[in-house]
């Protein structure tokens, strides 16, 4: 007989077809505890999880005892309760690797949007505001040669660091838990402590995951720190960022500029102050929203879940360990 599994999340007819063919699906909206006592056997019987964006944790893993594997279709996994996972000996799968280029490019595409104005000047564009040649309050400021720093220089702070290396000959300082000699050999990478990183860069590109550790690593301490004609980007996870601080430092004039495609509530509440900011570039949480790494993304994870199910954990895997 197949296992059972519980998927959360639409995907493609041929991916669905895939899972399909190993396992019995059950497709439900999300995970909030309405559904899962709408669906209590299925949540009960299901041997396997698929999905993404949703909280996984000891509520919802009491109500499925057979549950073996859980695959989400990103590579951030801070909505995951891992502890209580490994307690169960269930395992984790993400998607490392498959969206790492897409969610650099984003990143280039906050550096580049913010520094050059892009979003405010079209809108003016739009609102009809551009009657003759363009003056001072139209211009933006350079990116090629200023200095890039990088908080994170895991897989999309390298990637993130070849593109401002190679294409935008910038200098590029980095703070990591660990020094990374590819990224200092490759790109010239300088690794500095953070205050350091703060003080010296033009740029400061948060690529960080969530965890207790960083969770409100950047407040109003580190936003004083940086300097006043600094662009703060985070594309990592929102509460990363203490988002009042980042708020009054940008109303303040303390940093210039924030490109931002994380928050600490998503969605963004509309009446959020940073929306009312011209200097802030705001993203839906598009990292790696592009038709053919998602699409990557979803086959990965469901091919995961298969790997996952049979006891392959080689790769892909957040708690090997724990496997049988
Ligand atoms: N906006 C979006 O759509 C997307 C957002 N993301 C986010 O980006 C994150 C990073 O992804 P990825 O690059 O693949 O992950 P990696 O695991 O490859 O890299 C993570 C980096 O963060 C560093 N790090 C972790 N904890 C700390 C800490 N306490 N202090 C300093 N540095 C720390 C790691 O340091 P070290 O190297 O020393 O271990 C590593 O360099 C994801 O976890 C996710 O949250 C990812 C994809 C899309
Ligand atoms: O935020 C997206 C992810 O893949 O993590």
């Amino acid at each position: 007989m197949k296992p059972s599994v519980i998927l959360y999340k639409a995907l493609p007819d041929d991916l669905l077809q895939r899972l399909n063919d190993h396992f019995t699906v059950t497709r439900v909206p999300n995970l909030h505890p309405e559904t899962v006592q709408q669906h209590a056997e299925a949540f009960a019987n299901a041997e396997g999880l698929l999905g993404s964006s949703e909280t996984v944790d000891t509520a919802l893993l009491e109500k499925m005892p057979k549950l073996r594997a859980t695959s989400t279709i990103s590579v951030g996994y801070d909505n995951f309760d891992v502890e209580a996972l490994n307690a169960r000996r269930v395992l984790l799968m993400h998607t490392p690797t498959v969206l790492t280029e897409t969610v650099a490019d984003t990143l280039m595409t906050l550096v580049l949007s913010s520094a050059r104005r892009v979003v405010e000047v079209a809108e003016r564009v739009k609102a009809g505001e551009w009657k003759q040649g363009i003056g001072p309050d139209w211009f933006g400021i350079d990116v090629h040669h200023k200095t890039l720093g990088i908080v994170g220089m895991g897989r999309i702070g390298m990637a993130l660091a070849q593109r401002a290396h190679f294409g935008f000959n910038m200098p590029i300082l980095y703070n990591a838990r660990r020094h990374h000699p590819q990224a200092e050999e490759r790109f010239n990478a300088r690794y500095c402590d953070l205050n350091t990183l703060l003080e010296e860069a033009d740029f400061v590109c948060l690529i960080l995951p969530l965890s207790e550790e960083t969770h409100h690593l950047f407040g109003a301490e580190q936003f004083a720190r940086m300097k006043s004609s600094a662009i703060f980007i985070n594309a990592g996870r929102g509460p990363v960022v203490d988002e009042k601080a980042l708020i009054a430092a940008l109303q303040n004039g303390e940093i210039h500029a924030a490109g931002l495609d994380v928050f600490e509530q998503e969605p963004l509440p509309v009446d959020s102050p940073l929306l009312k900011l011209p200097n802030v570039v705001a993203l839906p949480h598009i990292g790696s929203a592009t038709h053919e790494t998602r699409y990557n993304m979803a086959a990965c994870a469901v091919d995961n879940l298969i790997d996952a199910l049979k006891g392959n954990v080689e790769k892909n895997c957040v708690n090997p360990q724990i496997a049988g």
